[in-house]
């Protein structure tokens, strides 16, 4: 029966904001349709989306955001109203966001060459342009705007309504008034969703409770890092001068002066702002559940000198009053990016929530999650969306400090490599302290404290900008110390996780490209790949024992490694543990490595007594380590693995005998550096979006082998294809990734990953590219602030293309 309650579904969705609606249509685009129900407690829009100002843009340096903007655009400016039938009220008015200082006008270059990249219409255009279409706009100190003509704004509820009009039309069951009270797995795998109106069994269960996703994870024990912010807009009376104008003028952001947007209102003024001090997280513990439509009491005194501002920047709103203020919550999440994903350690309990920009990137990123679900990856990479990226450590008062600086970082400058310090360390490893105090800038990354360079003669800080600082004279003399003599890192932020028992080989053997390491002490590099042949995440496997393998790997893959060998495991004996938390690592690296390693041990250390690509158990200061002989600089090098209470022995015990051989403190941006010179790829190429073939590493696959994925990566008949470039430098700037790379005047592809090279003088990339333009030799352009820039394919290694140096036996000093 049509309308009886349904007891079983294949997918449950829970909130009909636009992020659950927006899977639901994109669900039914993908075949699920009428195994779909989606849940709302009360009507469609009531949470967060109805009071959205309903912005989109395509002013945004995110690779992958740009393509479901980019994708949102089209759906709003025609195809969902073609298809569905309902309105959307799309105003294609364009955009601008301003530029007043020199470091705003250089995030508008990086962020014009991304839009190339994307084939994006954007231009950078100076007052006079701006002045001409916006002739309301004071544009005192304004430099210049990044102008986004495609751009515009859309109804929220609208968009809404016609989404949920084509999930219906694809077979989706959407069901309003009827709130769902508990979440719970079943001993069968399936979740239970219970309602109101009854419990319904599915094989997934989707949280896109917006405000609620949080309280709702719960109930399933999970705890979701989100928290909700009170955001202001205001809409004026109407404006004498907006009547009769010819065209609806664009919107303008102006993150300096307003920190927020403004806009025309059909014949009114609308201003919002996202304040930089005092923000407002609401609803810590619990939002009620009958909130519907729900808004606060403006708080004029915390937005008020961003509406001073916006008033002299818009005279002619200047003696209007304000008609309507609209003062709602949006969820934030730590670090500005929404949980689209896998929710961690559950199988097929999914995340569509934590989205502060819903209509602007909403259908795009449930487009990319409908794919997941049903194809097992998603076409983009989900590296920054992935919830699993965060861990145990994002504890509820961590999540309301960290959303509360997101919410403030709205309207600044997001700068290449932006550290955001509340809430830390939260993980600090045992050398934390040590090494800040010789001058360590730490990052944080999957929670752990990491030293990304050691400030020598320069301020211990960041230093922000998109051009070159002197933390790149920090980085090269690092790089130059490792090169030339020996040099130590803290690398205990890796992914380090145990799979011993008696099948384990078996299990890693099926999840893993390349030959598994045969006998124990041996290390391999290998990929694993997801269902449908994509990359799921690179690790290194060292044998420990017959039956116990020691996995390393990125350091934010430490869920999205353990869920993986959860889920494929099919019965295999084998025990999983985590280790991360426990073990410390260190790195050494240099042509001097083997000297300074054999004054604090016995170990044979020669090429015959430890081989390249292989692991021991030493002793060093009182204790038995694992030293692995691999070099993510490329050099004579070991990574030291151990119990955190090794740690600052075997740290201080080496850096004694390094010292006469000039031991240096290195950290991630040298290693960055070193491992680009080396031609290595890392997460930033090796990502859910590729195969082994488009990533280049099939070398690192055998195919007289089984693997979960293996038939796709035979596909020969590859849509890119990652190419290591070397681009000319001109001194200022580098390029920090998703650039436009160009042959013979035409887009052929992207950067990934691009970082200036000290050894070799060059700029190196990785970049995603069509194959006619991969070749070894090819001459290129790569967009750089918006400048073209010579760079050639290359087709080898920059530094050391035969790896003597980490194979070397040369002989320790006297
Ligand atoms: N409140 C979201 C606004 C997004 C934007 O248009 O910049």
């Amino acid at each position: 029966m049509a309308n009886e309650f349904p007891s079983t579904a294949r997918v449950v969705i829970v909130g009909g904001g636009v992020m659950g609606v927006g899977l639901a249509y994109h669900l039914g685009h993908e075949g699920w349709g009428a195994d779909t129900v989606l849940l709302e407690k009360s009507e469609l829009t009531s949470g967060s989306t109805w009071h959205a100002a309903g912005q989109i843009t395509h002013s945004t340096s995110s690779f992958g955001l740009g393509k479901c903007v980019d994708y949102n655009i089209s759906l709003y400016s025609g195809v969902l109203e073609a298809e569905t039938g309902q309105p959307v009220t799309w105003h294609g008015c364009g955009s601008f966001r301003l530029a007043y200082t020199e470091d705003e006008m250089d995030w508008l270059r990086h962020t014009l060459s991304v839009g190339r990249a994307l084939g994006f219409n954007i231009e950078l255009v100076g007052p006079e342009e701006i002045a001409k279409q916006h002739p309301f706009y004071n544009l005192d100190g304004v430099l210049g705007a990044l102008h986004t003509p495609d751009d515009g704004h859309v109804d929220p509820t609208n968009v809404t309504m016609a989404m949920a009009a084509g999930a219906r039309q694809k077979g989706v069951r959407i069901i309003r008034q009827c709130r769902a009270t508990n979440i719970t797995q079943l001993p069968s795998g399936e979740w239970q969703v219970e309602t109101e109106r009854g419990a319904i069994t599915c094989e997934h269960v989707v949280n896109a409770g917006g405000t609620y996703a949080r309280q709702m994870g719960e109930w399933s024990g999970l705890q979701l890092p989100m928290t909700s912010m009170t955001h202001h807009y205001f809409v004026t009376e109407p404006v004498p001068e907006f009547q009769g104008l010819e065209r609806e003028l664009p919107v303008i952001r102006d993150d300096k002066k307003v920190s927020g947007y403004i806009r025309m209102e059909q014949n009114r003024g609308l201003i919002g702002i996202y304040e930089k001090e005092n923000p407002n997280s609401v609803w810590h513990d619990h939002c009620p559940w009958e909130y519907e439509n729900w808004l606060f009491d403006a708080d004029y005194d915390r937005v008020m000198p961003y509406l001073e501002e916006s008033l002299n920047r818009m005279p002619v709103f200047a003696e209007l009053g304000i008609q309507r203020d609209v003062h709602g919550a949006i969820s934030h999440p730590p670090d500005g990016n929404p949980l689209i994903g896998p929710a961690p350690g559950v199988r097929n309990y999914w995340c569509c929530c934590g989205t502060q920009i819903g209509i602007g990137w909403g259908p795009g990123l449930t487009r990319e999650l409908a794919r997941w679900m049903v194809h097992g990856s998603a076409d983009i990479s989900m590296r920054d969306f992935d919830p699993r990226r965060f861990g145990s450590y994002a504890t509820k008062d961590w999540q309301v400090v960290k959303a509360e600086e997101d919410y403030c970082l709205r309207h600044e400058i997001p700068f290449p490599h932006f550290n955001r310090l509340a809430g830390r360390p939260i993980k600090p490893s045992p050398l934390h302290e040590l090494l800040k105090a010789k001058g360590a800038v730490h990052e944080e990354v999957y929670g752990f404290e990491r030293p990304r360079f050691f400030a020598k003669g320069i301020a211990q800080e960041d230093h922000y900008s998109f051009n070159r600082t002197p933390v790149d004279d920090m980085i090269a003399s690092e790089v130059k110390a490792v090169r030339e003599a020996v040099g130590i890192m803290d690398v205990t932020a890796f992914t380090k996780v145990m799979v011993q028992g008696p099948d384990a080989y078996a299990l890693l053997d099926r999840l893993t490209a390349n030959r598994m390491p045969q006998k124990v002490g041996a290390i391999t590099l290998t990929h694993m790949l997801n269902r449908a042949g994509r990359i799921e995440l690179e690790t290194t496997i060292v044998r420990m024992g017959e039956d116990r393998f020691y996995l390393v790997c990125a350091a934010f893959f430490e869920q999205r490694l353990l869920d993986h060998l959860a889920h494929q495991r099919d019965g295999e004996d084998v025990t999983i543990t985590a280790l991360s938390a426990n073990w410390s690592a260190l790195s050494l690296n240099g042509p001097l490595a083997r000297d300074v390693l054999a004054n604090c041990t016995d170990a044979d250390l020669s090429n015959a007594g430890f081989r390249w690509l292989s692991a021991q158990e030493i002793n060093v200061a009182g204790h038995s380590i694992w030293a692995l002989r691999m070099s993510y600089a490329g050099e004579l090098g070991w990574e030291f693995h151990m119990p955190n209470a090794a740690c600052l022995d075997v740290y201080n015990a080496l850096w004694t005998a390094g010292e006469p051989h000039g031991i240096t403190d290195y950290g991630s941006f040298a290693m960055n550096a070193m491992r680009m010179e080396k031609g290595f790829k890392g997460a930033g190429e090796l990502t859910n979006e590729v195969t082994l073939a488009e990533a280049d590493v099939l070398r690192f696959a055998r195919q007289d082998k089984d693997y979960l994925g293996r038939d796709k990566t035979l596909n020969t008949d590859l849509p890119w294809i990652c190419a290591y470039l070397e681009i000319e430098p001109d001194g200022k700037a580098d390029g920090h990734g998703g650039e436009a790379v160009m042959l013979d005047g035409d887009v052929v592809g992207a950067t990934a990953s691009v970082v200036f090279g000290p050894t070799v003088g060059k700029i190196l990339a990785f970049a995603y590219v069509k194959p006619s333009a991969a070749t070894p030799g090819t001459e290129l352009e790569v967009v750089i602030h918006g400048q073209a820039r010579a760079a050639r394919v290359l087709g080898e290694p920059a530094y050391d293309p035969n790896s003597d140096k980490p194979r070397t036996d040369a002989k320790v000093s006297a």
